[in-house]
């Protein structure tokens, strides 16, 4: 039997603020296929981003583990998290992921560099035109749209060609539009066998995904195929 794209198993994170302790994850365990598309939904606060951050590597849970593709992430060195992170996940955060001194291109070709893929043909036509921003690779980020913007990140977190997408309001600012031009994508991805997980307050997101599941207070309240 082939590993799952994404286990997670009992996550735990707890933050302190003051004397409060925020319960952020609470015995959260997960699964996701390759070519899966799953949606995380829940109210601010329950617990979303933190799952994703665990999930990628970029935050360590107090207890439990993540394996992606086989290889466990959690409990182990920021470089190691980093490496693995480069060479199998996607990462689309509301943050961005765009370096702004950089054109299009430049931050497609460094996310590769970084995943150590080799150098020449990088199949940039094609990288463009799959987020519909053929021949905008010399734009600077500062000089696109805001769904230009959005969908050149998601270039971006799709240069290492990775297994698994774990991504945050993707679609946050994006008018319907746009929206639906970003879920296309995600859904050409997945059907090219990348796991993705979403993290949205969107209902189209959620319609778009092959499962949903809710979180509230850190726990997941349900789990339901759409
Ligand atoms: N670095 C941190 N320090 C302290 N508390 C944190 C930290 N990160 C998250 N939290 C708390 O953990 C809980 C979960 O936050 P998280 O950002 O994961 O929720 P979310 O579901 O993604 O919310 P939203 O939909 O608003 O993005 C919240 O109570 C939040 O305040």
């Amino acid at each position: 039997m082939t590993a799952p794209a994404i286990r997670a198993e009992r996550l735990f994170r707890f933050f302190h603020s003051g004397d409060e302790e925020v319960l952020a994850l609470r015995g959260v365990s997960l699964r996701v296929d390759a070519g899966e598309r799953v949606a995380l939904t829940g109210p601010s606060g329950s617990g979303k981003s933190t799952l994703l951050a665990c999930v990628a590597g970029l935050d360590e849970p107090d207890g439990g583990s993540v394996w992606v593709s086989g290889r466990r992430i959690t409990r182990r060195p920021e470089a190691a998290r980093a490496k693995l992170r480069a060479q199998h996940i996607g990462v689309l955060f509301q943050s961005g992921n765009l370096l702004e001194h950089l054109t299009v291109a430049q931050n497609i070709r460094f996310a590769r560099r970084l995943a150590r893929h080799p150098r020449g043909s990088d199949g940039m036509t094609a990288r463009l035109a799959a987020v519909g921003l053929d021949g905008r690779g010399d734009a600077l980020p500062g000089e696109l749209s805001g769904g230009q913007v959005a969908r050149a990140a998601l270039a971006v977190a799709l240069a290492n060609d990775p297994a698994v997408l774990v991504a945050d309001e993707p679609t946050g600012e994006l008018d319907e539009v746009t929206e639906r031009a970003v879920l296309g994508l995600l859904a050409a991805r997945a059907a090219a066998g990348t796991a993705v997980l979403v993290a949205s307050h969107s209902r189209a997101v959620a319609r778009a995904a092959d499962r949903v599941i809710d979180l509230r207070d850190g726990r997941i309240t349900g789990m339901e195929e759409v």
